[in-house]
């Protein structure tokens, strides 16, 4: 598609989409429960469609009206054997998450995924379930899908998790939850807690010690009400935009705050950005608030170490946030970019490069040299079919003189169906 270059100003209020990782977490743990579990201001984005679909294939009962999901809980041993392969799409949250719950399950399943989810390394969660006594069997030996797996009795473990991921703590979680015992997981840094706090709310004993976080088997969760909070990584976007095209000021409603996901805020009140958050309320387990930015001159920034699985997900628009940012950015100790839906630093790097930015991979991260003007000359950039690559390309070109086509912009809908939407508003 032909992407709007060279923006005037963005101005106005919006409502970013329910965020994803509460909304899978939602579908999954109403599944678990025993009751109706209720969800409001669902994320309808691709990814948590396939955790409804695979859910839906272990018989449970969920129908979905635009951003109302209603949950009929099965209880903690109520899914049943699929008839069909479960097809988790982009999503390696739900690849991960569901197979913590299939580990326990008395029965066969299959996994299969999108080609970019053929590449991601699934052994980080099949290695410790195996342990607990899983059966999964995959390519190369179960790290890659299409994956199998025959759960059943398992063994609690304690894990050292030598990934800040919360995917991996909450897949063992989930499968700890069924296991005779005490299952803790150890983090090397504090990674996003959203299993935490809703495993609490759903009525689950879950104990967290500094990086430790331990349950006991057997728990029954009982079903909630749940009211989704807007995306930060969404938000995200639009807080960068804010910052950096001219004549603009932007506030985004209702959008969650946890502290392991503020990551961004921290960067961008680091880089000198004009921005400001009101309204701070606690909405059931999770605070949510609404935060203003206007454009702002900004300066680089080094972010590296604890910070990097608070804003992992935004890194590709941090980096270009930092093209407008006077000096030299550094970010360090961000490897795991290399194996989400796209290696992000090779896709950050040589995208935003086609545009004039000023940057270099390297091993874990990348340098940025600012501020540099972007221009284009009918440019093609491309998302590689990754989601956050095709948005930041598309805010990218916001400040870009010339024209750009962005090649796989379907991709956006995995998280944020209603981007382009918003950026229109904006611009009115
Ligand atoms: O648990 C989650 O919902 C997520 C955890 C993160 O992945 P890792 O656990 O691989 O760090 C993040 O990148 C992903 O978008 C969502
Ligand atoms: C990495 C992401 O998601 P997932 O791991 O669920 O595919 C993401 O949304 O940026």
């Amino acid at each position: 598609m032909e992407l709007k270059t060279n923006i005037h100003a963005l101005r106005g209020e919006i409502a970013v989409p329910g965020d994803k990782s509460i909304s899978h977490r939602a579908v999954m743990f109403g599944a678990l429960a025993n009751g109706t579990t209720r969800i409001t201001n669902f994320l309808t984005g691709e990814d948590c469609l396939s955790t409804i679909d695979c859910f839906r294939k272990m018989g449970v009962v969920i129908t979905q009206q635009g951003n109302e999901v209603i949950v009929e809980g099965k209880g903690i041993d109520g899914l049943i054997e699929p008839t069909h392969i479960l097809n988790v799409g982009n999503s390696g949250t739900t690849t991960r998450l569901l197979l913590g719950i299939l580990a326990a399950c008395p029965f066969h399943a299959c996994l299969i995924g999108d080609d970019s989810i053929a590449k991601r390394p699934m052994d980080r969660v099949t290695k410790p379930l195996k342990q607990m006594g899983a059966h999964i069997d995959g390519r190369e030996e179960g790290r890659y899908t299409p994956l199998a797996i025959r759960g059943g009795q398992l063994q609690p473990i304690t894990y050292h998790s030598p990934v800040a991921s919360a995917q991996v703590k909450s897949a063992i979680l989930l499968a700890g939850l069924h296991a005779e015992g005490t299952t803790t997981v150890i983090e090397p840094h504090q990674s996003r807690d959203h299993t935490e706090r809703m495993l609490r709310a759903f009525g689950a004993d879950v104990r967290v010690d500094g990086l430790s976080v331990s349950v006991t088997g057997r728990q029954t969760l009982q079903a909630i009400d749940i009211e989704v909070p807007g995306d930060i990584s969404s938000a995200a976007f639009f807080l960068v935009a804010g910052a950096i095209v001219p004549n603009s000021e932007i506030t985004l409603k209702h959008v969650g705050i946890n502290p392991t996901r503020t990551g961004i805020i921290d960067v961008l009140k680091n880089m000198g950005a004009n921005i400001s958050i009101k309204n701070v309320r606690h909405e059931e387990s999770e605070p949510v608030a609404d935060i203003t930015v206007r454009t702002s001159t900004l300066k680089a920034t080094h972010i590296g170490g604890d910070i990097i699985p608070r804003l992992i997900d935004e890194i590709p628009i941090i980096a270009l946030l930092a093209t407008q940012a006077e000096g030299t950015t550094i970010i360090t100790d961000a490897s795991e970019l290399k194996v989400k839906e796209t290696d992000r630093i090779a896709t950050v790097v040589s995208e935003l490069r086609k545009l004039g930015a000023d940057i270099e991979a390297t091993e874990d991260g990348m340098i940025i040299h600012g501020k540099t003007p972007l221009y284009a000359e009918n440019t093609v950039v491309d998302s590689y079919g990754d989601h956050r690559i095709g948005m930041m390309l598309a805010i990218a070109a916001c400040i870009t003189k010339g024209s750009v086509t962005l090649q796989h912009s379907e991709a956006i809908a995995v998280s944020y169906p209603t981007f382009f939407d918003h950026l229109r508003m904006l611009q009115s």
